[in-house]
């Protein structure tokens, strides 16, 4: 038996931006229309801001000189980002229709989405900005689930969760706007020992040394600040989340970022990607962690 999501939880005082990053962070995504994002989401009205991953079904795409090449192209494009986020929740464990999520900073709330649809449960998702937590409820609202899953605009460093009361969490690259060591503390401090946490993200390889010029160059184009692999794993480790699982994706995302750099909608920081990866200065990752 499962229970609602309470209009008294939405309805608390939301407070202005912790700090004026993340009052930066707020303008940014209110202000965030790409086409790359909406004609993506469109497909079938999953809205990601994250990457793909797996191999380009080029049979599906047909020839560029195909009239519906573009459409094809925007579909495959769309299939690789929501397998990215199904590979997200595979690492989840044996959630049930009884648990809470966090989706920590959620983004348009397609991963919710996507989490309620797979287990039945509520998605509690959390976002700096107004504008995707409005259009997040307002999909959940259109989709008949939004007594299971929500946006509140709040800093994931500081949530209202009760503490233990959580069963899994995750970001999906939504970590490298925020202190590492403060994030893993607001996870443990929300899990139940023996929850599970996941995160994919972009983090600069300790192996190259320091963070080369596309690292530099994607954190420009974001406003963000890319943590190194070591980083992760400290932070995790001094905040009792234990790596049960550290999967390099940097080849499944590859063929995307190739695909994605001939489609229309490229916005400029496909080079970054394409050659940060490829030199190995940089790393798509997923880690799993139990909370013990
Ligand atoms: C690249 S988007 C990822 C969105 C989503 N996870 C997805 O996969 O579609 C980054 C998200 O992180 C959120 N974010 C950044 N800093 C945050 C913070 N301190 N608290 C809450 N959300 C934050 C942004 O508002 C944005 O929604
Ligand atoms: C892996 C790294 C370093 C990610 C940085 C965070 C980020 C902006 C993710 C994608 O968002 P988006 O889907 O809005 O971006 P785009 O418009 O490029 O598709
Ligand atoms: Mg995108």
């Amino acid at each position: 038996m499962t229970t609602e999501l309470t209009a008294t939880d939405a309805s608390a005082t939301i407070p202005g931006p912790a700090t004026p990053y993340q009052g930066d962070i707020a303008r940014y995504w209110n202000a965030e229309a790409r086409p790359v994002n909406l004609r993506l989401g469109d497909v079938d009205g999953l809205y990601h801001h994250h990457y793909g991953i797996g191999a380009v079904d080029h049979a599906s795409l047909g020839t560029p000189e195909d009239s519906e090449y573009e459409k094809k192209l925007i579909t495959e494009l769309h299939r690789l980002e929501s397998a990215q986020a199904e590979v997200l929740l595979d690492h989840l464990g044996p959630i049930t229709a009884a648990d809470t999520l966090v989706d920590a900073g959620c983004g348009r709330g397609g991963s919710s989405v996507m989490a309620h649809q797979r287990f039945g449960c509520k998605v509690e998702g959390v976002t700096l900005s107004s504008t995707q937590a409005e259009f997040g409820n307002r999909r959940a609202r259109e989709l008949g689930i939004d007594s299971h899953v929500r946006a509140q605009v709040c800093n994931m460093l500081d949530t209202p969760f009760e503490k233990g009361s959580i069963a899994a969490s995750w970001n999906n690259e939504s970590s490298m706007y925020v202190d590492l060591d403060d994030l893993m503390a607001e996870h443990s401090r929300f899990l139940k020992v023996g929850g599970r946490y996941v995160t994919i993200t972009g983090c600069w390889n300790p192996k190259y040394g320091q963070p080369s010029k596309w690292v530099s160059q994607i954190n420009a184009h974001f406003e963000c600040n890319i943590h190194s692999r070591r980083e992760y794993l400290k932070a995790m480790a001094d905040n009792r989340l234990v790596p049960q699982a550290v999967i390099d994706l940097t080849p499944d995302t590859l063929p995307y970022w190739e695909l994605r750099a001939t489609s229309s909608l490229v916005t400029g920081i496909e080079e970054a990607f394409i050659e940060s990866y490829k030199d190995g200065s940089f790393q798509y990752v997923l880690i799993a962690a139990d909370r013990v």
